[in-house]
């Protein structure tokens, strides 16, 4: 079995959570396994190192599940971690987008002055399905005068079609089947 079989069989799977007729996919089994995460996060970053010619300066990871990776990866790195937080946690002055998900709408909040202008950034979360999320990030980054190089996932839903919302590459280890 390949690596990235070996983490797609770990994926737990929970049909109507959090509600009727969402089937949620679960990445703590893989992290529950120190060899499989190991292997995720040297997947991962063999993935960044091996398709931008410059490194990221920054690593934006997604509350909560994208914070999970988003440092580990920043400082293997050697790049900043930024979170994105839901809204009302960042103390200070705070950029804020609202934003719809699969199974609700939320509100996504980066503090002022946490990324540069011209800074190169790498999106991260555990998970892409409609897109809204990560899309929301991308704005603020880009409120930011900032760049997104790439959204990263461990996962993608390819049939929500939430790639098509975001505006820069992405990539995903394992492609869900509906
Ligand atoms: O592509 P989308 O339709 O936007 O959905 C993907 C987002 O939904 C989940 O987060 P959630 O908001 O449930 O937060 P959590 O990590 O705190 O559970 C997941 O971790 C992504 O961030
Ligand atoms: N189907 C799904 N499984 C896990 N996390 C999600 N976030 C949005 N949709 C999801």
């Amino acid at each position: 079995m390949s690596d990235v079989a070996y983490l797609k069989s770990l994926l737990g799977v929970h049909p109507d959570f959090p509600k009727k007729g969402i089937n949620f996919l679960d990445i703590f089994p893989i992290l529950r396994d120190p060899i499989a995460f190991e292997t995720l996060i040297t997947h991962l970053l063999h993935h960044i190192l091996t398709t931008h010619s410059t490194k990221p300066d920054v690593i934006v990871g997604l509350d909560a599940r994208g914070f999970l990776l988003g440092p580990i990866l920043a400082l293997r790195l050697g790049a900043a971690f930024v979170p994105v937080r839901k809204g009302g946690k960042l103390p200070g002055q705070v950029q804020v987008v609202k934003y719809e998900k699969e199974y609700g709408v939320d509100e996504f909040e980066m503090q002022a002055g946490a990324i540069q202008p011209g800074q190169k950034c790498i999106v991260v979360d555990d998970l892409i399905a409609t897109g809204g999320s990560a899309a929301a990030a991308g704005e603020l980054i880009k409120k930011s005068g900032a760049q997104t190089l790439e959204y990263l996932f461990i996962v993608s839903l390819p049939f929500l079609g939430g790639e098509a919302k975001l505006d820069a590459p992405s990539y995903s280890l394992i492609q869900a089947e509906d």
